[in-house]
């Protein structure tokens, strides 16, 4: 691969939550271990590009959503195509909710998803705000913070993980996993936050292991730092 091309959907609507930092995390960790990465940008009505590496959507108000929601459902089946080639998707909140099956607003309208992961999003008036800790299947500890009134539906789906501390997806457990795709309430932003998800994500792309770098090393000190205090002050260990 000359350059690795990473699709950012809808940056401006849905950009609430720093989301954003996703998008340059991957590409600075590409870069630093000598890979040229490009962000494109994705706005509604826009024509997608032929071909991507990895897919990014961030979260957002229903507002946000709202506005993005016709652009959603005419690119949905470059989506489907794109993770069922096991192109990397990480979709955040939001963004995740419109990547699913279905959202039900607080009023109970229900917005028709993408279809990228077989989930349902119902939206309440009560907030789940306040930082979460998640464990994985593989004992890999992810760490962050969410802001969304949903309660999720997997629909037979795999979790991302199980809910150390926090609300999550309800029921214990937090995100989901088709393939490649990952969707996640997890704001830090997660992948700075968390950069063994980041890795995780460049090595699908890159297909092979990405090494530690000088560059990665140092970074990844101040999030080991950064899980370590939010772990403290859940009371709970990484
Ligand atoms: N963080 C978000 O993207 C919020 C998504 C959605 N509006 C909710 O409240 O659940």
């Amino acid at each position: 691969m000359s350059v690795l091309r990473i699709l950012h959907l809808y940056s401006r609507e849905l950009g609430i939550n720093g989301d954003a930092g996703n998008v340059t995390a991957l590409a600075e960790r590409a870069r630093w271990r000598g890979i040229d990465a490009e962000v494109v940008h994705h706005a509604p009505g826009a024509e997608l590009p032929a071909g991507v590496d990895i897919v990014h959507i961030g979260s957002g108000p229903l507002s946000a959503q709202r506005a993005v929601h016709q652009d959603v459902l005419a690119i949905a089946p470059r989506l489907r195509e794109w993770r069922d080639a096991g192109v990397p998707i990480l979709a955040i909140a939001g963004g995740w909710q419109l990547l699913g099956r279905e959202l039900v607003t607080p009023e109970g309208e229900t917005l028709a998803g993408a279809e990228v992961f077989p989930t349902r999003a119902t939206l309440s008036a009560k907030r789940h705000v306040g930082e979460i800790v998640v464990r994985l299947t593989d004992g890999t500890t992810l760490a962050g913070f969410e802001n969304h009134s949903a309660t999720t539906e997997l629909e037979g789906a795999e979790a991302l993980g199980r809910v150390v501390s926090g609300t999550g997806n309800g029921g214990g457990q937090e995100g989901v996993v088709v393939g490649s795709a990952i969707g996640t309430h997890l704001h830090g932003p997660v992948l700075p936050m968390n950069p063994v998800l980041a890795d995780r994500i460049l090595g699908t792309a890159l297909r092979g292991e990405v090494a530690p770098v000088a560059q990665t090393e140092r970074v990844d000190r101040y999030a080991t730092n950064a899980r370590r205090a939010i772990a403290e002050r859940l009371g709970v260990s990484l």
